[in-house]
């Protein structure tokens, strides 16, 4: 299936769920998208450890990217499936407070990049009582009233937390928790925080998928029943989890 069709299944299927009783919430990404704008402006892309170096001028086009074009395409889309979805930002609300991240480094400054302070999930369990699906671009706003960019991984992890979800599922481009990254066969259908930390330790786990394991090991500890990382780019990764007993991903499980 192409790239589009996939998309636009998924995005039918979360729409289903909320038709069966779940209550889905979507935090998204969109950093190849951001990276494409940034290309067409000539302006660089930078990363330290996976985070985007975000100067005041990548910042702007960091939110227009995600809170206006990214936010509002998953909108349409569910809406046209006839869905009631709502497209918010971290800022809506005073849904995030964030702070500027800091790794204490001269040579690693991010700029104007958050990690979440604080939830304020008031405006999004608003949302779902009132039937809506809330679907959530990852920027945020620090006490200066500064704007910030948070990786969505960990917006998923602090917002499942906060709501005290059921579930926290993670959509990659990979299978799941891989033993060698690279070796589709060696995906693990289950890992625990013990096993987590040392594959994180030996390199076993690293870049995109560390704010994925970090954000589901922090929602477990915070009371949320189960946490998966999934493929998304296969046929209805969502429904094949949550209705069958077919072991997709990789579920993260307390020690
Ligand atoms: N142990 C691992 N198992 C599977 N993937 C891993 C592992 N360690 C690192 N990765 C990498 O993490 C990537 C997923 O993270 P990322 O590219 O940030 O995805 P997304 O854009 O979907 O958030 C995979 O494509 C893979 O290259
Ligand atoms: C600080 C930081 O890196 N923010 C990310 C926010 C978007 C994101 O997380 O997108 P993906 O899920 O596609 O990676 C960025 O600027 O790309």
């Amino acid at each position: 299936m192409a790239d589009d069709e996939l998309k636009e299944k998924l995005i039918e299927d979360i729409t289903l769920l909320k038709y069966v009783g779940i209550n889905p919430v979507v935090v998204h990404g969109g950093g190849p998208a951001i990276n494409k704008t940034l290309n067409r402006l000539n302006i660089k892309a930078n990363f330290i450890d996976g985070l985007r170096v975000t100067d005041k001028e990548t910042m702007e086009i960091v939110e227009m990217v995600l809170s206006a074009q990214i936010n509002k395409e998953i909108v349409a889309l569910m809406n046209k499936m006839q869905a009631k979805a709502v497209g918010i930002s971290g800022k809506d609300g005073g849904l995030i407070t964030a702070k500027k991240k800091n790794f204490n480094d001269p040579k690693k400054d991010l700029g104007f990049v958050g990690e979440v302070e604080q939830i304020n999930p008031e405006l999004v369990e608003k949302l779902i009582e009132d039937g809506y699906i809330p679907v959530i671009a990852p920027v945020g706003v620090n006490a200066q009233g500064e704007t910030l960019n948070i990786n969505a991984d960990s917006v998923a992890g602090e917002l499942a937390a906060s709501l005290k979800a059921e579930k926290l599922i993670y959509l990659t481009d990979v299978d799941g928790i891989r033993y060698d990254a690279k070796d589709a066969s060696s995906r693990v259908s289950q890992l625990r925080f013990k096993e987590i930390k040392e594959w994180i330790a030996d390199g076993k786990i690293q870049g995109g998928m560390l704010p994925k394991v970090e954000g589901c090991m922090q929602a477990v500890e915070r009371g949320v029943i189960r946490t998966h990382i999934l493929n998304g780019l296969v046929a209805h990764p969502l429904l094949l989890e949550i209705f069958t007993d077919q072991g997709v991903g990789t579920m993260i499980l307390k020690d």
